[in-house]
């Protein structure tokens, strides 16, 4: 399988280089050339697979330049570390699926491939005989995820920045605590958009990016995307009755890389009716679908911090399709983008939107109220992301399709939302346990791209 970028102008490259390069070198984001389209015989076959046998199905046939045992061994070690036999496990509530990924180390969704990306870069670094200088950006989940991916492996260093005071206290502590040495947690002033775009300027750097060996955690990376697929998959053969009954997906959203897997298992042939797309206030996605308005606005806190994003860095992936595949296209909308402040699209591509999603903002109050009642109907306690995503499911999908909402993180690495909402705080998992207590390591510095390289640079392998 070779690899392309949604600008156009690298030549393809096969899936050990796209995971090494992150973002492409032309400033787009790789794609595979082709996406699979899987009949019905094949997806049959699959469905009683254990999750780890999934994965290999699915990421081999996007991975085909890395040995079949090599491959099932990055997996089989990669979902060790999770505290769930099943992985990523189905629970019903009240005729509500809910898909729970967060049994990973650091409680979140990012778990699921960020777990298989660490020990990906230390195969191919070791393969190579290389070092890596790893540069990703957080609004609290990735970052913890990363570091827990890499920490303590030889012959790579991570930078982690988010944004200063903007996360949980819980999500800030899982990324400040860990004291590797080869771990470096950056607060910085200002907000996950400024972050965001420091670290894509350091990647669009490309004598910067070579000299250092910049790789990327980020969704940016299709490796990211790929892992996230599979649980699609999971969900779809534990929920249908039976093989080729529509399911429905609610996703919330932040920086479409977990919607955008969605959408790529959609391609590949799973049947999904819709993918609902559930933003928190920052709601520009939900603008988007539901009146073609995609322009950007201010970020505003939320009780889910985790989405308070505005350019959502894989949304450009989906414009590559919704544009019929024309990178110049893409390129001229997203080059204009930070002038212009928006980008138009025509009634056929909305139409086609309107097809393959539905969205809804949901507010801070309705997040709040969506726990306490959850709660109060199931004895289950969301997070305020997942709230997000039921509350638009449970408005969005009224004609009996069964819908699976995505619980991206556990309660209890967002407890002042949770007590809000039912007076009492979640139980912590033991991996949370005196958090609050160990000693941590953080430099805080301006959201500045040039003080943010030069503390890299001084730190660097
Ligand atoms: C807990 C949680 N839920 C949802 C999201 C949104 O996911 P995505 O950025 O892939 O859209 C994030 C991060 O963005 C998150 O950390
Ligand atoms: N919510 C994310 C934001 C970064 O998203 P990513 O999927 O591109 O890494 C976070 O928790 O950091």
């Amino acid at each position: 399988m070779n690899y392309i970028s949604t600008r156009g102008a690298i030549a393809p490259i096969g899936f050990k280089d796209a995971v090494m390069m992150g973002l492409a070198t032309d400033g787009g984001l790789l794609l595979p050339e082709t996406i699979p389209a899987l009949g019905r015989n094949t997806l049959e076959s699959w469905q009683s697979l254990s999750y780890q046998d999934l994965a290999f199905n699915v990421i081999s046939l996007f991975a085909d330049d890395i040995p079949a045992q090599d491959l099932k061994d990055l997996i089989d070690r990669s979902y060790a570390t999770f505290s769930h036999p099943e992985i990523t496990p189905v629970v019903e509530k009240d005729g509500v699926y809910i898909l729970e990924l967060f049994h990973g180390p650091t409680l979140a969704f990012k778990d699921v491939a960020l777990q298989l990306l660490g020990n990906l870069f230390e195969y191919l670094l070791k393969e190579r005989g290389e070092k890596m200088n790893i540069v990703g950006a957080t609004s609290g989940d990735t970052g913890s995820a990363a570091i827990y991916g890499v920490r303590g492996k030889d012959k790579i260093n991570i930078f982690i920045l988010h944004p200063h005071g903007k996360t949980s206290p819980v999500q800030a502590l899982q990324m400040t605590t860990v004291l590797d040495p080869n771990v470096h947690n950056i607060a910085a002033r200002g907000t996950f958009d400024d972050c965001q775009n420091i670290v894509k300027s350091l990647f669009s750097d490309l004598p910067f990016k070579e000299k250092y060996s910049l790789g990327a955690v980020n969704s940016i990376n299709w490796a990211r995307v790929l892992a996230q697929v599979v649980y699609y998959f999971y969900a779809y053969f534990r929920v249908a009755a039976l093989f080729g009954q529509e399911v429905v997906f609610s996703v919330p959203t932040g920086n479409f890389g977990d919607i955008f897997a969605g959408y790529v298992a959609k391609r590949m042939g799973l049947p999904i009716r819709r993918l609902i797309l559930a933003t928190n206030e920052n709601n520009i996605l939900s603008r988007f679908i539901n009146g073609g308005d995609y322009s950007l606005g201010d970020v505003v806190a939320t009780v889910s911090p985790s989405m308070d994003i505005q350019l959502a860095s894989n949304f450009e992936r989906y414009v590559y399709y919704l544009f019929g595949e024309n990178p110049a296209r893409v390129r001229e909308a997203f080059a204009a983008l930070p002038t212009k402040g928006r980008i138009d699209f025509t009634e056929a591509e909305m139409e086609k939107v309107r097809d393959e999603f539905l969205s809804r903002s949901v507010n801070e109050d309705e997040t709040i109220a969506t726990i306490a009642a959850f709660h109060r109907e199931t004895g289950y306690i969301l997070d305020p992301h997942t709230a997000v995503g039921v509350k638009a499911a449970l408005e969005l999908v009224q004609d009996g399709t069964p819908a699976v909402c995505l619980a991206t993180a556990h309660p209890a690495k967002f407890a002042e939302a949770v007590v809000r909402a039912v007076g009492f705080e979640p139980s912590r998992p033991t991996s949370l346990e005196g958090i609050e207590a160990l000693p941590s390591r953080c430099d805080v510095l301006d959201a500045d791209r040039d003080a943010i390289k030069a503390f890299i640079e001084k730190k660097a392998l």
